[in-house]
């Protein structure tokens, strides 16, 4: 995709495998995705598509020994090629990720406010009062109540969707231009996690933003565009109203009627696997509409019109 004259993160071709073994999984195949300046955009689709991988990679956060090719452009600079020291600062200081399940990586015993002014400290030389009065500002900003006094609190002291604030406001400590939120409200009870949305919908008014996420209705909600991704590959890409309101491709009918909202009806049968991808469509086996020439034909990622992509070969 392009017209981005190198603003915002543009990924090409991007692929990403882990060896296991004697087995390779390609666990993502050939991405393009561009995320303008100001964007938010929605990444859907089952467990196991890549979603987290995809974006790990634009953190640099995977394995040494991970097989990654193409590129990741952000605002002109190359993630796969920057050094270690760039990656530092680009990484916390222009895109932050809020990791899945990462409630669970906060320190026990340390309070929650020590630990967002620490993530402070990493990106800005501050004193200790200065970068203390900054973290009592993020709980602040992520609506913790009485931040203050909350900022003595440890993680045990706070519920699921307060430490999932904080984990927000540490992704925020270093003021990033690109926010990733990668499933941050798995776990949580609707009324919180609508909160959190909300929170979400909130801070990225001013950034970008990547956001992963199986609630469909959230993605709707906060984002401008929405990318489906089937078993490592983005099998469609468009603004929201339209995918939401004209789905192209088969499978983003299919995710569509699995929603609660129209009726919770499940893709019937799986997703292949990704040590041995068969060729053809990756969903022929799922389709409504496969036909002969999917079993051989592996679709390109084609636009149709302007910022409108699918990869199906019915939209050949
Ligand atoms: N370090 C790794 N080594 C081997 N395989 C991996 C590794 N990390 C991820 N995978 C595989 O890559 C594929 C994509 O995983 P990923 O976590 O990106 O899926 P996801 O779309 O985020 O799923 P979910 O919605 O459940 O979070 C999966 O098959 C997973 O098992
Ligand atoms: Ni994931």
């Amino acid at each position: 995709m392009n017209g981005t004259n190198g603003e915002g993160l543009t990924i090409h071709g991007l692929k990403v495998s882990f060896r296991s073994g004697q087995e390779t999984v390609r666990a993502v195949n050939h991405i393009d995705l561009t995320v303008k300046n100001g964007e938010r955009l929605g990444l859907i689709g089952e467990t196991g598509c890549g979603k987290t991988v995809l974006g790990m990679a634009i953190m640099r956060l995977l394995e040494p020994d991970t097989l990654i090719s193409g590129e990741i452009l952000y605002n002109g600079t190359s993630i796969l090629e920057a050094g270690t020291e760039e990656m530092r600062r680009i990484r916390g200081g222009e895109i932050a990720m809020v990791l899945q399940n990462s409630v669970t990586s906060l320190n026990p015993v340390v309070t929650v406010g020590r630990q967002i002014a620490e993530a402070v400290e990493l990106h800005r030389d501050l004193s200790d009062d200065e970068a203390r009065a900054e973290a009592i500002r993020l709980l602040d900003e992520v609506d913790i109540p009485d931040p203050k006094r909350r900022f003595n609190c440890y993680p045990h002291e706070f519920s699921g969707g307060m430490n999932e604030r904080v984990m927000i406001a540490m992704a925020l400590a270093g003021n990033p231009s690109f926010l990733i939120a990668d499933e941050p409200t798995t776990g949580l009870d609707t009324t919180v996690k609508n909160r959190i949305i909300a929170l979400l919908d909130d801070v990225s008014r001013e950034r970008s933003m990547l956001f992963i996420t199986h609630d469909l209705a959230a993605a709707a909600r906060v984002c401008d565009r929405i990318a489906v991704m089937y078993c490592g590959e983005i099998v469609e890409c468009g603004a929201t109203e339209e995918v939401f309101s004209t789905p192209l491709h088969p499978y983003t009918r299919g995710l569509l009627r699995s929603m609660p909202q129209r009726g919770l009806h499940p893709i019937p049968g799986m997703s292949p696997s990704l040590l041995a991808v068969p060729p053809g469509c990756r969903f022929r086996d799922r389709c409504e509409l496969g036909n002969e020439r999917c079993m051989t034909d592996h679709p390109q990622l084609k636009e149709v019109r302007r910022d409108r992509y699918v990869r199906c070969i019915y939209h050949d």
